[in-house]
């Protein structure tokens, strides 16, 4: 399935948060937000994904969900968003309880999802016992089992150490390519940039509040041979953070002007 911003404006109330929003993001294809804090890129997400509504301008899907989707748009948010009483698999049950489908096509989607993001011998712990960059597969594998079209992800690696969040790029990359025949079309909020240069075919970059595209980046190098220790990546890390240095000062003052005041 194909998704498409159509000219998306958002208010609340006298606060304008996004203004002129439009973009496309297809299968297979893993589209990043950047810009300062505050710019609207949750708002923007929430929108997409159906869970707000915005004020103007209109979300729009082309195309068919994979067989059996119970639902096509899906998100993973940076608090990995577990039941702490459930296990790994009952948390990886949830959205398929209710859904109508046969307990072995249940059960069969919940080893598909274990083995895919390296769970399978967790499947009985409690997420107490996990480690945070398990915490995210559990989410990530809760993701995968309602077979997506397409994956929201709000700053998935944010409460995660670098070397946990090196390890989980790794396996986003392996999702962006897909599974069963199918592939996602991933958007991706981050405040870190190298997630966006090493995840992202495009980064739209966000003017501060109102949130505006103000430019459009396109990272043509495979994602397999993007790397850390890749110059090319760091260079175009660099170039984006240029891009945002003002604003992010700009939107910073903002905001601890308004907590001091
Ligand atoms: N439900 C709401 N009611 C009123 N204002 C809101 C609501 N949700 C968000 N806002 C405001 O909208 C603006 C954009 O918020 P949003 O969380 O989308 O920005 P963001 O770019 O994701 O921020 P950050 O980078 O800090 O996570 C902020 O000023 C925020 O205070």
């Amino acid at each position: 399935m194909k998704l498409i911003a159509d000219t998306i404006r958002h208010s609340y109330g006298p606060l304008t948060v996004l203004e002129d929003i439009s973009f496309e993001v297809g299968p297979g294809e893993v589209v990043a937000i950047v810009g300062p804090s505050g710019c609207g890129k949750s708002t923007l997400l929430r929108i997409l994904g159906g869970l707000e509504k915005p004020t103007s301008g209109q979300v729009l899907v082309e195309g068919e969900p994979p067989e059996g989707s119970i639902n096509p748009l899906t998100f993973v948010f940076q608090d990995f968003g577990l039941l702490p009483w459930r296990s790994v698999e009952g948390n990886i049950r949830l959205p398929l309880e209710g859904s109508g489908l046969k307990s072995s096509e249940i059960e069969g989607r919940i080893s598909n999802a274990l083995s895919r993001t390296g769970l399978s011998d967790f499947r009985k712990a409690l997420p107490k016992q996990l480690s945070g960059g398990m915490k995210q597969r559990v989410g990530i594998a809760r993701a995968l089992a309602v077979r997506p079209s397409v994956m929201f992800m709000d700053e998935p690696l944010s409460a995660l150490d670098a070397q946990t969040r090196e390890l989980l790029m790794d396996d986003l990359v392996t999702l962006a390519e897909g599974f069963d025949g199918h592939q996602l079309a991933t958007v991706y909020v981050t405040h870190n940039l190298e997630e966006a240069t090493r995840l992202a075919d495009r980064i739209l970059v966000l003017s501060r509040r109102p949130g505006r595209i103000r430019s459009v980046i396109t990272i043509d190098r495979p994602r397999r041979e993007r790397s850390a220790t890749d110059p090319d990546i760091a260079k175009q890390t660099r170039e984006l953070w240029d891009l945002i240095r003002n604003d992010a000062a700009e939107a910073d003052r903002e905001l601890t002007s308004g907590e001091v005041s």
